[in-house]
């Protein structure tokens, strides 16, 4: 054999080894879901395989009884040689239409439990992998791959290797039944449906190549309907009138998909009508030879009712059979990505040996010689980095857009490590700590928070949910955020509903769901408090005022906020001013004026441009 040939036979053997592979997971995955379930209907098929053919085994006798009784005329025991095995016969198909209906409820219980199963196994790896693993398209695609990989398919597969084993069974007694009258008769029976198995196995590996290749296309349906449908763009819909813009990208991409799929459906078509036809002509050369059998004398007319129906039947199943193959085949390709994104191993791991978390800050936070470069980007966000953070005091960093300072929280909160340098808390580097352990000591407001559609109370108390029935500290977080007289105004106060998506709930302001969230900030208690933006959705009144409240809060605690705006910068005990990707200026609001550099530069710039000295733009 010649290299290419030897090449593409490693290549079968990898991917049967692949389907193998993902035949014993789905099988293990299903046992774990459905135990019992799995047993019940695994029995049940077997028995609903030996039936078809035991019924067969009847039907000689009746016909060839009936050429008695014609032959001999009616007698009660001629009779009796009759109805017995239609009797029988007749048992037999109702004891196959009870397992028939058992059955559907059988793979029904299952199915929701394999459903559940699969789900939970998928909401605990996207819980698990690293966080930037959203931020990026090809992860987006694997998630959606593993979704609609999951989406029926493992009980599609189970239900297809059960079927397999139901009709092997029919098939074996079958060509047992067959056997006497010719070995050739089984083995023709099998053959003459492999075009068809052929052509399925080679319809389901393009099928499969289509749909890996189109998955990112079909993630752009789902944006664009989401953009048309959403509660969140709605306004900007009606506004920007945009709505035809992109329901005509959806339709043009969707217009394309289906010119596609039609493509492989006529494949699929015509395939299918070669492989019948072959199908055909075997059965028919078959027929004929039973027939001249029949003509010589050699076989009886029950024989020829025996082989008819056997060979008609048989043939059926063998092409159910390698149907079956064929949709295993499929369905391990597709089940092979709900695998492939289970195994995604997070980056952001627990140390052998963790270093116990100090309860709080006593020296410092420090970044040093950190240089960080977003997976995939070509420029590096943060390069040789320094970074000072007293412990107990607030630190804020102001900067232009893209200058780093959200990219320098994701680090500090470890949802990324730098590519070089190390991040300490107290001399000791931050992959030391287990990283919820870790996480526990800090609390973060980011700069879009999330509105909760759950009640008030419980908006804020996700903040620790280990305290989550805890009313008195819950409302002294909405105090010192100042959100508690609004969620006491409200129907029926901290127990409504919030947001417009559920009955009976109520919508807040922008700067409001910001102020709920940073009372969730509040309510974590945590010792080291990152606000990113906290303000820029507050008025300069509610802003002033928020103020007051935070510097009490934070009395003793590492504060780092991140803000556009000067009247909350200038409260700072150290400013840092940040410009790409580098500390440029440190000191407290007198010391940066009096340098005169760019904090000084765009504190002037602001102050004329606002005599109220409520500033409303960045440094930039
Ligand atoms: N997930 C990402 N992948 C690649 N590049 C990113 C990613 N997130 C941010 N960046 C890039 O990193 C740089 C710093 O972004 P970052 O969000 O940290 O800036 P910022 O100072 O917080 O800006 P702003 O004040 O506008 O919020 C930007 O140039 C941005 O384009």
């Amino acid at each position: 054999m010649n290299s290419q040939g030897l090449d593409i036979l490693k290549r079968k053997f990898r991917s049967a080894n692949t389907i193998i592979n993902h035949l014993i997971q789905t099988l293990s995955l299903v046992w774990a879901a459905s135990g019992y379930w799995t047993l019940a209907s695994m029995v049940m098929l077997l028995v609903q395989g030996i039936l078809p053919a035991i019924s067969l085994t009847f039907t000689r006798q009746v016909v060839d009884n009936l050429v008695v009784v014609a032959g001999n005329g009616l007698s009660v025991a001629n009779v009796q040689k009759i109805l017995i095995p239609v009797a029988l016969m007749a048992g037999i198909m109702l004891l196959g239409e009870f397992f028939n209906s058992s059955g559907e409820w059988i793979r029904t219980a299952q199915s929701e439990l394999v459903n559940d199963h699969i789900t939970a196994l998928i909401h605990n790896q996207s819980v698990a992998v690293d966080y930037g693993f959203y931020e990026y398209s090809e992860y987006n695609d694997k998630l959606n791959r593993a979704r609609e990989g999951a989406s029926g398919r493992s009980l599609a597969l189970l239900e297809s290797i059960g079927s397999l084993l139901k009709n092997s069974v029919t098939l074996l007694a079958m060509a047992t039944i067959l056997i006497p009258y010719g070995l050739w008769l089984p083995t023709i029976l099998i053959i003459s449906a492999f075009p068809a198995f052929y052509i399925l196995m080679y319809l389901s590996k393009i099928q499969y190549q289509w749909s890996q290749r189109t998955t990112t296309d079909r993630r752009w349906l789902m944006y664009y309907d989401y953009l048309l449908t959403n509660s969140s763009t709605a306004a900007e819909v009606r506004l920007f009138d945009f709505a035809n813009h992109f329901q005509s990208a959806y339709q043009i991409l969707r217009r394309r998909l289906v010119k596609e799929q039609f493509h492989l459906l006529k494949l699929q078509t015509l395939g299918r009508f070669i492989a019948a036809i072959i199908a055909l002509i075997i059965t028919g050369g078959a027929l004929a030879w039973m027939g001249r059998q029949v003509l010589l004398g050699i076989l009886t007319l029950g024989d020829l009712a025996l082989f008819f129906q056997v060979f008609n039947q048989g043939q059926g199943i063998v092409k159910e059979l390698l149907s079956n193959i064929g949709k295993i085949y499929r369905n391990s390709l597709f089940i092979g990505n709900l695998f492939e994104f289970l195994q995604i191993q997070p980056t952001i791991v627990d140390p052998e040996n963790p270093v116990a978390v100090p309860t709080k800050p006593q020296k410092e936070i420090r970044f040093r010689q950190v240089t960080f470069r977003y997976p995939g980007a070509t420029e590096a966000v943060l390069e040789n980095f320094n970074l000072t953070i007293p412990a107990g005091k607030i630190v804020a960093i102001v900067g232009d857009n893209g200058a780093g300072k959200s990219t320098l929280i994701k680090l500090l909160c470890r949802f990324y490590d730098p590519d070089s340098g190390r991040i300490e808390l107290d001399g000791i580097d931050l992959r030391n700590f287990a990283v919820k352990e870790f996480r526990r000591l800090i609390t973060v407001l980011f700069q879009s928070p999330i509105p909760y559609y759950t009640t008030a109370g419980e908006n804020i108390a996700l903040g620790d949910i280990t305290a989550l029935s805890n009313q008195v500290e819950i409302e002294s977080a909405a105090k010192a955020s100042g959100i508690h007289e609004k969620i006491m105004r409200l129907p029926l106060g901290y127990n409504t509903m919030l947001g417009k998506l559920f009955p009976d709930g109520t919508d807040l302001s922008g700067g409001q769901w910001q102020r709920l969230a940073l009372a969730r900030a509040f309510f974590r208690r945590a010792q080291i408090i990152i606000l990113d933006e906290p303000t820029s959705a507050m008025d300069p009144w509610a802003e002033y005022d928020w103020l007051e409240r935070f510097r009490t809060l934070a009395e003793g605690r590492t504060a780092v906020v991140i803000t556009h705006r000067f009247t909350l910068a200038m409260q700072a005990d150290i400013i840092h001013v940040m410009r790409a990707g580098r500390i440029v200026e440190s000191g407290n609001h007198d010391e940066l004026l009096a340098l005169g550099g760019l904090y000084a530069q765009s504190w002037k710039a602001q102050m004329e441009s606002s005599s109220s000295q409520k500033v409303k733009n960045g440094i930039a």
